[in-house]
């Protein structure tokens, strides 16, 4: 780990981890600590122009004073990348149960957490200090996002990183289920031979329906077609096929129409058992049901029912309403009570939610959230982020020492500039960007020529102000 950042104390007297714990839920900033030795992990030139090497490194206070919480096995690449900023980094291997969440994330700046930790408002509301949170993964549905806008926490993911692993586990699933490889394997691991061809079958001509044709859609629609199958996808937006693939009008045409449905949709609430009892009959006889998106987008007792009918020909499961938050021998009646009849049905394969679990994929998404979180504390940059608007300015540069960085997260209401700007007037503002989404506005400014001792006014005065979220002040 590299040397942690100075700690040097602030001439008007005041120590950031006082100011952190004093001062709001705010990163509002007096100490002048820098972090010499810690290395950015990728260029932080804004606007995809060319690295500046003269880039001056903002630190909202000493590196070492920022807790970040990691759940849920985060990569060590990620890890990596938090530690090499200095901050301080505790890591689980599993999620939290809700009770030992809620102490842990008290004193956390920032968190990281994959599908299963669930940050409602009931958890963040005790977030005293967390300015950020992020998902080690595609998914967002396990954050109340609304409720971290509105109190000033930036939420990030990785939105493709893992798109291609999920696609690969439906192919082999794919080919799996045609061939019944689950059962034949089965039967020999309990010493029971069964040569069949009966109900098997070749995927070569065969329909795939793909619903949502987003990253791990269309990926998918792609390998799907070079192993010679057609493609029909369904999604509530127009897309372009790739290759020869083609968008129906429906869910009922795609479910009419497909061999093989596979889902990649979102959680919302319109995607809530989006296939069940009815959406089963309108499937062609025999046919196979994929779900690699979200446990409630299928309403299991119902596939069930199909299986255990012979309508479906059988059914890969990769994730379920309730998935326990560490490995062990969880999957049992206590937590889906339907689990038990599940097992029993013939053709089905059940994973535990490995879809985007590859090497690959993960040390991708540990690189591309950490660096999100870094750029975020470091820089206040929100560009991907999925609550929040999306401001980035170019780079401060070592050429300009009496600069600040002002971050105003506040309420999207009249006339709120105005009264910014009145505070920064009495500064030159040198460069100024502001952009707003649903309720909540985030607004970053460099302003030059502040005086250390004018620093902690200038931020007492933005805190001050009604519509005010969360001020930070960066230098
Ligand atoms: N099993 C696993 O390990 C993984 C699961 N996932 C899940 O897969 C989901 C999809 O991932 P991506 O393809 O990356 O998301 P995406 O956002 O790129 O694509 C989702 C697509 O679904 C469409 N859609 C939304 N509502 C719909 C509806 N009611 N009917 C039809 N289409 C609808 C959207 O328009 C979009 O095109 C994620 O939200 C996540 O929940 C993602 C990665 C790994
Ligand atoms: O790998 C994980 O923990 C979650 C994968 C997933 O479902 C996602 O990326 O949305």
């Amino acid at each position: 780990m590299p040397t942690a950042a100075r700690d040097i104390p602030s001439p008007n007297g005041f120590h950031p981890g006082d100011l952190a714990r004093t001062v709001s839920s705010s990163f509002g900033t007096l100490d002048l600590s820098t972090s010499p030795t810690a290395t950015f992990h990728s260029p932080n030139n804004s606007f995809g122009g060319p690295p500046r090497t003269s880039a001056k490194q903002l630190k909202p206070f000493a590196t070492s004073d920022i807790k970040v919480l990691l759940l849920e096995n985060v990569n060590q690449t990620g890890q990596t990348i938090l530690k090499g900023q200095g901050y301080q980094v505790e890591a689980h291997k599993s999620s939290l149960p809700e009770d030992q969440l809620i102490e842990k994330i008290r004193d956390a700046h920032v968190i990281g957490i994959r599908s299963k930790t669930k940050l409602t408002a009931n958890v963040l509301k005790h977030a005293k200090n967390l300015i950020v949170v992020g998902c080690f993964c595609i998914g967002t549905n396990q954050v109340d996002l609304k409720f971290a806008a509105e109190n000033g926490i930036a939420v990030f993911n990785s939105p493709f990183s893992n798109s291609r692993s999920v696609a690969e586990l439906m192919i082999g699933e794919i080919i799996c289920l045609a061939r019944q490889i689950g059962d034949r394997s089965n039967e020999m691991h309990q010493g029971s031979w069964s040569k069949v061809s009966n109900g098997c079958w070749e995927v070569r001509g065969k329909t795939l329906g793909i619903v949502g044709y987003g990253h791990v859609g269309s990926q998918l629609s792609v390998l799907a077609e070079a192993m010679g199958m057609k493609v029909i996808y369904y999604d509530v937006v127009n897309l372009m096929g790739m290759g020869t693939a083609g968008q129906v009008p429906t869910l009922e045409a795609l479910l009419n129409g497909a061999d093989f449905v596979t889902l990649h949709v979102p959680e919302l609430p319109e995607t809530k058992d989006l296939i069940g009892e009815k959406q089963i009959s309108q499937m062609r006889n025999g046919a196979y049901l994929l779900n690699a998106s979200r446990g409630s987008v299928v309403d299991i007792p119902a596939l069930i029912k199909a299986l255990q009918a012979g309508k479906l020909g059988g059914a890969a499961l990769d994730v379920y309403p309730n998935e326990p938050g560490a490995n062990g021998p969880t999957f049992n009646a206590e937590l889906n009570d339907f689990t038990e009849d599940l097992r029993k049905c013939k053709n089905i394969l059940l994973t535990p939610h490995i879809g985007g679990s590859t090497e690959e994929a993960q040390s991708a998404i540990g690189v591309e959230v950490a660096d999100a979180l870094v750029k975020y504390v470091n820089y206040g940059t929100t560009i991907g982020a999925v609550n929040m608007p999306e401001v980035s300015l170019r780079n401060l540069t070592q050429d300009e020492p009496n600069h600040v960085r002002v971050v105003y997260i506040h309420k999207n209401v009249p006339g709120v500039l105005r009264k910014v700007n009145e505070v920064l007037g009495d500064h030159n503002v040198d460069k100024q960007m502001t952009d707003s989404r649903g309720e909540v506005a985030y607004l970053m400014a460099d302003i030059s020529n502040v005086n250390t001792s004018e620093i902690k006014n200038l931020y007492q005065n933005l805190e001050d102000l009604g519509s005010r979220i969360r001020t930070r002040v960066l230098y």
